[in-house]
């Protein structure tokens, strides 16, 4: 688990980490994401012991980094943007340094052929890393943070500069990581942190600006929960059926088509899943369902709002508060 309470992080004047607080448990994928500038790498290089913070603590599995390193870097397996491999060694001579530099004491011919099947280098073992592909290098910095069987993984960019089908390979087994060890992702890319994260922070000018899942912080930002459907049937009693649903408070029919069916659009209060009911609303009248969608905000919405939140003039009342993580 990975605790960070109240840091930090101050160059003269400037905050590049302002009083920031979250937490990654167990078994979690949690999603590092902010733009330029937003104290993502001062954050993980605190966390990973390669600088210090000015205020506040960062607890890996329950051990002050700063207090007891040696302790805490135990439980920490880094995968810094660019790999630190030494290209001119093989995969299994570089595997081996990086055990001995670890002290790992893990029976070491069996702990790095596991590692290896797990990330599937088994057939590169013996090539120079020079001679390996972008993606194969990265499993091959993969393999060194998971020497010693940390509990905590810190993956920076990741799958930078690898082609689609090594970013699928890599994001599919970064999921695979992620259930048996803590891992925290930086990314710039929102179609990574949503495909492999379970939750995501939000950082902006040193500041945590949102900490949950997707789908909460888009119900969230999304302010009143909005759904579009196509169904078939008698509009004016669609309309009534609708409103009668528990929390409903609009429902408004944008167009009937010649074959019946009607683009109805539905809002309900903050807050209130009115889906199921809908849907069977809508069966228990015979009507047929053609399309049932909400208009909640994609994560590339929620990204702009949170940092840069003038991007998108409809949603600037509802601009988030710092805090509310
Ligand atoms: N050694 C340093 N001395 C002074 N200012 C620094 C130093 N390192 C970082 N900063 C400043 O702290 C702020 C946060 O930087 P940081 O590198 O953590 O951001 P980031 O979110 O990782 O950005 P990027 O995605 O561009 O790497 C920036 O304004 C940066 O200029």
């Amino acid at each position: 688990m990975i605790e960070v309470i109240n840091l930090t992080k101050r160059y003269g004047d400037k905050k590049a980490v302002d009083n920031i607080s979250f937490k990654a448990e167990d078994g979690e994928v949690l999603g590092f994401l902010g733009p330029n500038g937003a104290g993502k790498s001062t954050t993980m290089n605190i966390l990973t012991g390669y600088i210090s913070c000015t205020d506040g603590k960062a607890l890996i599995d329950g051990v002050d980094i700063l207090e007891d390193p040696i302790k805490a870097k135990k439980q920490i397996g880094y995968l810094p943007e660019l790999p630190p491999l030494y290209m001119d060694m093989i995969v299994k001579e570089y595997l081996y340094f990086v055990y001995d530099l670890k002290k790992c004491k893990l029976p070491k011919v069996s702990h790095l052929k596991d590692i290896c099947g797990l990330v599937k280098i088994d057939h590169v073992y013996n090539r120079i890393i020079k001679n390996l592909s972008k993606g194969y290098r990265q499993r091959v910095g993969l393999a060194q943070a998971l020497i010693g069987n940390p509990k905590v993984l810190i993956l920076d960019e990741p799958t930078v500069g690898l082609d689609p089908k090594q970013i699928i390979e890599i994001r599919t087994l970064i999921r695979k990581l992620g259930k048996n060890h803590t891992v925290i992702l930086s990314s710039h890319i929102l179609s990574e942190v949503q495909a492999v994260c379970d939750k995501i922070i939000v950082i902006n000018e040193g500041k945590v600006v949102a900490n949950d899942t997707e789908e909460h912080l888009s119900q969230k930002l999304s302010g009143e929960h909005k759904l579009t459907a196509k169904i078939q049937g008698d509009k004016d009693k669609i309309v009534r059926a609708m409103q009668g649903i528990k929390g409903v408070e609009k429902v408004i029919c944008d167009a009937s088509h010649k074959d019946g069916v009607n683009d109805i659009r539905i809002e309900a209060k903050e807050g209130v899943d009115i889906r199921r009911d809908v849907f069977e609303t809508v069966v228990k009248n015979g009507w047929y369902m053609l399309e049932l969608k909400t208009s909640e905000l994609s994560l590339e919405d929620i990204f702009l709002k949170l940092t840069m939140g003038e991007a998108l003039p409809a949603l600037e009342n509802t601009s988030d508060k710092e805090g509310n993580d």
